[in-house]
């Protein structure tokens, strides 16, 4: 009997079913599991991750330490990957509620929960696996990040709390620690400042978006801060997480871990998120915390960039 795998192909059925439609389905299928990964989010902790490496380094990497540092890249891109997809998984119907998610894949029934969750786990195996060849710290600080965005709060805080973000935030302000721990594997005060200025730059950064997004979250019913407590109040916190930023953002400068080139730089991007924060504070209107939520993204990487750049010139060269 002729088995499928002894049919020759006829060259015109294959010729008409053509490899760049499979292409295209393909792609387009494997661009919707990327979309799970919140891919532009999990760049940019990559790259607070990857400034924290570079700090923790005392001097030229050795082999080890370089090896170290790529597997932490590929470990830490693929567990916050996978925490990720879970909160697609989760917030399924929230997102179908909201204008902004609703075309996410798992909320338009592309992919099943299933599916993603079975996409979940594999990320977090191999995500775990290339850590744990990293060392013990680094592997158990990037699970309690992983665990503390998908369970504590994807799961537990944001259907429940107006502090959501702020509890949560802690697990989103880790990348730089869990790069620090990678090269070396000790809890440092300085590592943990890092820590400590994304933890204070977060409630900013998403109650701007809340606030223009309010209706979003009204509507999926969701504890956010402009929802529970209102507009005004919400500016204010804005405002005053701002100036606590300023202040924390100092630190570095205070501690002598930053020179005066990093004072410079924040002191700029200070200026200017402080006057955002003002302005949104006392104008009120909605393209100004549009604004806010934009720069905010753009703050957070020129202040890394800054906190670099002044370690490589003044204590490398
Ligand atoms: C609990 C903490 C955080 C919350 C609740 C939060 C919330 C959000 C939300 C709702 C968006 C909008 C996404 C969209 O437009 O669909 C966003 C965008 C973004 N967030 Fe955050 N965020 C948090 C922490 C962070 C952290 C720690 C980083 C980086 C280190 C970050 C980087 C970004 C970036 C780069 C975007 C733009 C993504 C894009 O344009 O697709 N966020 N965030
Ligand atoms: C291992 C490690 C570093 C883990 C960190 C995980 C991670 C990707 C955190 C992202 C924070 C974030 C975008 C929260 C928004 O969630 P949301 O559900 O409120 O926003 P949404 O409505 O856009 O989904």
């Amino acid at each position: 009997m002729a088995t499928s795998s002894h049919i020759t192909p006829d060259p015109q059925v294959s010729k008409q079913k053509t490899p760049l439609t499979q292409v295209f389905i393909n792609s387009e299928l494997a661009s919707q599991y990327l979309e799970l990964c919140k891919p532009k989010v999990v760049f940019v902790m990559l790259i607070t991750a990857w400034v924290g490496m570079l700090l923790a380094l005392t001097g030229l990497p050795s082999l080890l330490q370089l090896s170290h540092m790529l597997l932490a890249s590929i470990g830490i891109t693929l567990c916050a990957s996978s925490s990720a997809v879970v909160n697609h998984v989760v917030d399924q119907w929230r997102d179908q509620k909201m204008q902004r998610t609703q075309h996410r894949p798992i909320a338009k029934g592309k992919i099943s929960r299933q599916q993603a969750m079975i996409f979940a786990a594999l990320l977090l195996i191999v995500g775990c696996t290339c850590l744990a060849y990293v060392n013990l710290v680094c592997l158990i600080l990037t699970l309690c990040a992983t665990i503390g965005y998908a369970i504590l709060y994807t799961l537990v805080l944001k259907p429940i709390t107006p502090q959501n973000i702020t509890i949560g935030g802690i697990a989103g302000a880790l990348p730089p620690l869990l790069g620090w721990t990678a090269v070396s594997p000790e809890i440092t005060a300085h590592a943990l400042l890092l820590v400590l200025i994304i933890f204070t730059w977060t409630p900013p950064h998403f109650w701007a978006l809340a606030l223009y997004r309010v209706k979003d979250y009204q509507k999926a019913e969701v504890p956010m801060l402009p929802v529970t407590h209102g507009q005004e109040f919400t500016r204010l916190h804005i405002l005053l997480y701002s100036v606590l930023l300023v202040l924390v953002t100092a630190l570095p400068w205070l501690s002598q871990f930053s020179s005066w080139l990093y004072l410079v730089a924040i002191s700029y991007l200070n200026l200017r998120f402080l006057s955002l924060a003002w302005r949104l504070y006392s104008n009120k209107s909605m393209s100004t915390a549009q604004q806010l939520f934009r720069y905010s993204i753009v703050y957070l990487l020129g202040l890394f960039l800054a906190i670099l750049a002044d370690r490589m010139v003044f204590f490398w060269v």
